[in-house]
């Protein structure tokens, strides 16, 4: 179990902190009222939890536990049984080894009293969906259950309930279903119900075993405090839990007759609204975390919309993307509208009193990460290690070497499919203008610059449908990366302003448990206090962001030709990929 410490305070150090783990004291004294609160931010990598001072988001200390079991996307680690194309699971336990770990070593990376501490809000990624008895208890830490992969933990990226997905959009079109539009035209196979009828249809065993369909962002609370109450973003964002509502048993039943009680059974709970107490620390969990028993924790929350009032940005027109693993974009208006292709609105999704819309790109970071993991040659390894500069760095710094558009190359952001506008994770990834003389670092800032053009995509959709983008803020852990950030600014010809935090989503949870402690009114009131803001830090180069629309006028050939019918190609190769690893074909057949 790998936990690595941030001490970002200047206090001086009681006893209590772990002088052996090296941790240098400063001759400042804590504050000794001073109040604190934790926020634990589950991304999908590793979990972070931060120590935040309630007065003004001060950020004492952190620790990250990357998952012991990651994203098991290709084999089951309990059986090492391979895993259908498009798959994407988790382990629950990893999740409360973040509480054991990750928030003790972030309390003694901050050197204070955690008797100090008066609330804890968690954030995680979303639709990470978790099937559990009338108790909590996870399907797969049942025994007889264990080497089921549909028992195990859904990851947002999952993206093997799309066929379910298509089965839920076209139904709801035809039948003209009211909250279709609340999703941009299309429920995406990441969400609640496209998953839980994949279940329904491949496992029925372990979907009528299953008491709760439980969203991650929930389930941590549930482990918190021993209460499931679930959040009302996630419930609208990715339950389709719309005025009051979730889709009706006939139309659910027109789907599956065995699913027509989805809704009521399995899904539908107690709803709590964002900044809430959930309830209080349990004994327990006290135990794990260090923390003291009985202190207020939040209502769960999804570790994009948290970041808004993190980065001060919760007024209409504030984009905020969170841009990690995936990208995800979220920003309020007082307009209620349909965006083709977002992934949703919500009344009151992100602060209460507006309209919180949600747009997403679902490979961003994790693009780079397969990059980086399969087409590097080792060399740049080795020198990169030279260089004492991350793979990442290294590549970047050679990329930008060159003028915008030498490498000839355009490339399509779909390798985890595509999120938004055209919601379809049977698309797949594209580079175009390779010679024998295109180098690595190329490929790499094709990619890099794939994933602004997608962003833009996205924000000529809010912008031609009444919602317009007026500032871009970034926040997750790409926002390091100094020459991606001007890309963006270039490629959206918008200047880039930066949350001040490295772990802008925990800094949100940090905020909402500070609402839920009763430290301020409500989260607008929370994130003007707390939140930190970069104010335009990359501004457009004007000879850049002309040759980048030129590129960007070839990716929207390219994005409407294989994404909206013109070439089903990706669908095809996707279904050929299917049918070969079902009945493969090993050329030792007899005739
Ligand atoms: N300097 C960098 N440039 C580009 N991508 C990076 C860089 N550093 C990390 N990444 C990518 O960012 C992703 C991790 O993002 P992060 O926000 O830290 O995690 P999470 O998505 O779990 O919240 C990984 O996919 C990794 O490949
Ligand atoms: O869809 C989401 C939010 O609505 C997911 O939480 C997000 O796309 C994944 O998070 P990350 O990229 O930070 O791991």
């Amino acid at each position: 179990m790998f936990v690595t410490y941030q001490n970002t305070s200047h206090f001086f150090c009681f006893a209590s902190c772990p002088r052996d783990k090296g941790f240098t004291t400063l001759n400042a004294r804590p504050d000794l009222t001073a109040e604190y609160v934790v926020g634990i931010d589950f991304g999908t990598l590793s979990g972070r939890a931060v120590v935040v001072r309630v007065s003004d988001g001060a950020e004492l200390g952190s620790a990250t536990l990357d998952y012991p079991h990651g994203v098991m996307d290709t084999t089951l680690a309990a059986t090492g049984a391979a895993l259908p194309p498009e798959w994407a699971l988790q382990v629950p336990q990893d999740y409360v080894d973040v509480l054991k770990s990750a928030v003790p070593a972030a309390l003694a990376a901050a050197c204070i009293d955690p008797a100090q501490v008066i609330g804890v809000g968690t954030d995680f990624t979303a639709c990470t969906m978790v099937p559990t008895l009338a108790d909590g208890t996870p399907l797969n830490e049942l025994p007889e259950y264990a080497d089921r992969p549909h028992a195990y933990v859904k990851l947002w990226r999952h993206h093997a309930a799309q066929p379910h997905a298509d089965r839920i959009n076209d139904l709801a079109f035809e039948r003209d279903e009211t909250w279709l539009p609340r999703y941009g035209g299309l429920i995406s196979s990441e969400w609640e119900f496209a998953k839980g009828l994949q279940l329904l249809e491949e496992d029925p065993e372990l979907y009528n075993r299953m008491e709760h369909w439980v969203e991650a962002a929930d389930w941590i609370v549930w482990q918190l405090t021993g209460r499931y109450v679930r959040n009302a973003c996630t419930a609208g964002y990715k339950g389709i839990f719309q005025n009051g509502a979730y889709p009706t048993e006939d139309f659910l039943g027109a789907l599956n007759p065995a699913f027509a009680q989805f809704a009521n059974d399995k899904v539908a709970h107690e709803i709590g609204q964002l900044g809430d107490a959930a309830g209080t620390l349990s004994a327990e969990a006290a135990l794990w975390t260090g923390l003291p028993e009985g202190i207020a924790v939040a209502v769960g929350n999804v570790d994009a919309h948290v970041t808004a009032p993190a980065a001060q940005a919760v007024e209409p027109g504030q984009m905020v993307a969170i841009m990690g693993t995936s990208t995800c974009q979220v920003m309020n208006s007082d307009q209620l509208a349909e965006v083709p292709g977002m992934c949703g609105v919500v009344d009151g999704g992100i602060v209460s009193g507006l309209y919180g819309y949600e747009a997403g790109q679902s490979g961003v970071g994790d693009i780079f990460a397969w990059f980086i993991n399969t087409q590097v040659p080792p060399r740049y390894f080795e020198a990169a290690e030279h260089a004492g500069q991350s793979i990442h760095q290294y590549l970047t710094d050679l990329a930008a070497r060159a003028p915008v558009g030498a490498h000839g190359l355009i490339a399509l952001d779909w390798h985890s499919g595509n999120r938004s506008v055209l919601v379809d994770h049977e698309l797949s990834g594209l580079v175009l203008g390779t010679t024998l003389t295109t180098r690595t670092e190329e490929i790499y800032r094709a990619l890099l610059e794939a994933t602004a053009f997608g962003a833009r995509s996205i924000v000529e959709s809010f912008n031609a449908s009444g919602v317009p983008v007026t500032e871009f803020i970034v926040a997750g852990g790409l926002l390091k990366n100094a020459f991606l950030m001007q890309t963006y600014s270039d490629i959206l010809r918008l200047p880039i302003s930066t949350i001040a935090s490295e772990q802008g989503p925990a800094l949100g949870a940090a905020i909402h448990a500070a609402v839920a402690a009763n430290a301020y009114a409500d989260v607008r009131a929370a994130g003007q206090a707390m939140g930190k803001l970069n104010k335009n830090v990359y501004t457009p180069n004007e000879r850049s962001a002309g040759v980048y629309d030129r590129l960007f006028a070839e990716y929207e050939l390219l994005h409407d030709y294989f994404g909206r019918g013109a070439n089903e190609v990706m669908h095809r190769l996707k279904a050929l990929k299917r049918e070969a690893i079902a009945a493969p074909i090993t050329g030792k057949e007899t005739a």
